[in-house]
């Protein structure tokens, strides 16, 4: 180990950095100046497991599988990074819980993987792998070995992003139709790009000639090309994937091939890599109308040394303690920041998510039934937080919470670098404000209010008949709607929502009711639910907070729940005898 000595004589360590994958030296090159680098290749994932708690940072490719398990063997790791693109071999969620920053190359090998398909798709279309093996066998096979142009041909694209959009300029170039379905494609960008944007995915499956995928591989994504998506193509279709394995069933895409409904496929990544022997990947690689390459996209010498200096240079900023420039984790904090500021990312998060549950259209019995989602908020920080350099983690930590419950989380990952633009895009305005009143006499050093403001009016009118006479005077479009919260021992705790005050945790399934302050209604809550099955885990009931206005005797009965509750069961607690409004939240 390198030890360099200092002018006291003492001695302090190299921090150490772990590569075991191939990395281009590029990068590696800059980080031998000031740390220890371990190339060490081959490591099983035991190997692998007992060794990292040496090293401050690990640099992987697609092999290395980092999982929770190896993540909390890793003691004094600060960060992952991805020389590539996709970290679905990364856990982010449990690195970000470490407190390891995740961060990855997004632009390095765009032009590699794009070029890549244009090779598969070329490759597929003239039966230049099939050629090449019958011409090398010494047979000269013209007629069998006609292919097809590609000019005038419809491609379709899944995920319109860097890659796909790379894939689309190329394409345009070839003279191809260009199609695509991807619900969060920026349309100028498409348009730009002579790309005609779909609303589904079975529309571009029936009109492609040629299809490609370009998305990351999630839950969204996971097998969306299957034996009932295959069936609805073109037996003159050809399907390229130089994405991810996993997002095409390759026993049925096997099948369809065998049968003629699907013409060929050029593919490049596979569910197991490598193949293991009779597996699905292995016989869909076997298959004669297969063009197949062992995950090459993103090899090329550019793209490697692309990569390789943008994620070394990313490792020095972190172990530097600055702030890198492609996080993954959202949202993103620095190193010595994370472990103060992570239980307000985590109730912020939380305070924006029961807005758009609870404030959102899901209320019971709520005369604000129909309200509009309302988009500018105040978020004030009082005491310590009030003093903190940078709020983006926070303010992040808020766009999530408010976006995630109303749109496909999977597809939109929302953190530091994109909230800004993610809540500008969807029209959200926050205004940050810090306040230094003193919190003396509260039993916290720190408190978040999230005020949503009543700039926007409601088209809200009473939908339930039959409870206008028993609810007081709803919310009114010019009241601001307030939710409150602090930390204390490292867990978030709500402590108002509007006018009713008590502390609870926000986290898995609440049913938040709000009712008349008289005797009964606990117990007809809670025999209503028993019922159900559905079990209670704790109860708390805010009463109105002081100085609140309206009706005297409302309380909030917030009650921590096991499992589902159902719209029938949540629709049976609201009623004379029962609750006002009742609403679940999922946290
Ligand atoms: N084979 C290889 O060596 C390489 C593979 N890749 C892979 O290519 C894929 C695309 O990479 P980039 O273009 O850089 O990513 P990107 O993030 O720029 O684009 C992905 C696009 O997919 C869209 N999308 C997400 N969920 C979707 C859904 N359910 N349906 C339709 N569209 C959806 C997103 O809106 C986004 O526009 C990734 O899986 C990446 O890992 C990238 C480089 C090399
Ligand atoms: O960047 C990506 O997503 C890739 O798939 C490239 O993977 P690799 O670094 O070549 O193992």
């Amino acid at each position: 180990m390198a030890i360099p000595v200092t002018r006291n004589g003492t001695t302090t360590p190299k921090p150490k950095i772990l590569i075991p994958e191939k990395v281009s030296p590029d990068g590696l090159a800059l980080l031998k100046q000031s740390f220890e680098v371990d190339e060490k290749k081959g490591l099983s994932p035991e190997e692998l497991e007992s060794i990292i708690g040496e090293y401050e940072a690990l640099i992987v490719r697609s092999e290395t599988k980092v999982t929770a398990q190896l993540l909390a063997a890793a003691k004094k790791l600060k960060v992952v990074a991805r020389a590539g693109v996709g970290v679905d071999n990364v856990d982010v969620e449990a690195a970000t819980k470490h407190g390891i920053i995740v961060v990855n190359s997004p632009s390095g090998n765009i032009n590699a993987a794009a070029e890549h398909t244009i090779a598969l798709m070329m490759a597929v279309a003239r039966n230049v792998s099939d050629a090449c093996s019958s011409i090398k066998a010494g047979k000269w096979e013209r007629s069998r070995l006609v292919g097809i142009e590609t000019k005038g041909r419809t491609l379709a694209i899944v995920g319109l992003g860097k890659v796909g959009l790379t894939v689309a300029r190329i394409a345009n170039g070839l003279g191809m139709r260009l199609v695509a379905y991807d619900p969060y494609a920026n349309p100028n960008l498409a348009t730009a790009a002579s790309v005609t944007l779909k609303d589904s995915l079975a529309e571009i499956l029936k009109e492609a000639d040629f299809l490609t995928l370009h998305t990351p591989l999630i839950a969204s994504t996971k097998g969306m090309i299957g034996a009932a998506e295959l069936a609805t193509m073109k037996p003159t279709a050809r399907i390229l994937n130089v994405a991810r394995g996993g997002m095409i069933d390759e026993d049925a895409l096997v099948e369809a091939l065998d049968a003629g409904t699907i013409a060929g496929a050029g593919i490049d990544v596979f569910t197991s890599e490598p193949p293991q022997p009779n597996s699905s990947a292995s016989r869909l690689i076997a298959h004669h109308k297969v063009v197949a390459t062992p995950h090459l996209g993103a090899s090329t010498k550019e793209a490697q040394e692309n990569v390789s200096i943008d994620v070394c240079e990313q490792v020095i900023s972190i172990l530097n303690g600055e702030l890198p420039r492609s996080a993954v984790n959202a949202p993103l904090i620095l190193p010595e920041e994370y472990r103060t500021l992570q239980p307000f990312v985590n109730l912020i998060e939380k305070m924006g998510s029961i807005y758009t549950q609870h404030y959102g259209s899901h209320l019971t019995g709520s005369s604000t039934r129909s309200q509009t989602f309302r988009t500018s908020f105040d978020i004030i920080y009082e005491g310590s937080l009030s003093t903190l350099n940078t709020t983006k983690p926070l303010f992040a930590a808020l766009v999530k919470g408010l976006l995630t419950p109303i749109t496909s989380s999977d597809g939109l990952n929302i953190n530091i670098v994109n909230a800004e633009l993610l809540a500008k895009e969807r029209g959200i305005l926050v205004n940050e404000i810090r306040s230094r009143e003193n919190l003396e006499d509260k039993p916290y050093s720190s408190f978040v209010t999230l005020r949503a403001r009543a700039t926007r009016s409601s088209s809200h009118k009473r939908t339930d008949k039959s409870h206008a006479e028993l609810a007081p005077q709803p919310l009114t479009p010019t009241e601001d709607q307030v939710i409150q919260g602090f930390v204390s021992a490292n867990k978030p705790y709500i402590s108002r929502l509007d006018r009713f005050q008590g502390e609870f945790i926000p986290q898995g399934t609440l049913l938040i009711c709000r009712n008349f302050d008289s005797c009964g209604k606990i117990g007809f809550v809670g025999s209503a639910l028993g019922r159900a099955g559905v079990n209670i885990n704790f109860m708390n009931v805010a009463p109105l907070h002081e100085g609140a206005e309206g009706e005297r005797n409302e309380a909030l009965m917030i009650l921590g729940v096991d499992g589902e509750v159902g719209e029938g069961v949540v629709e049976g607690l609201v009623g004379e005898e029962g609750v006002l409004q009742a609403g679940v939240v999922c946290l």
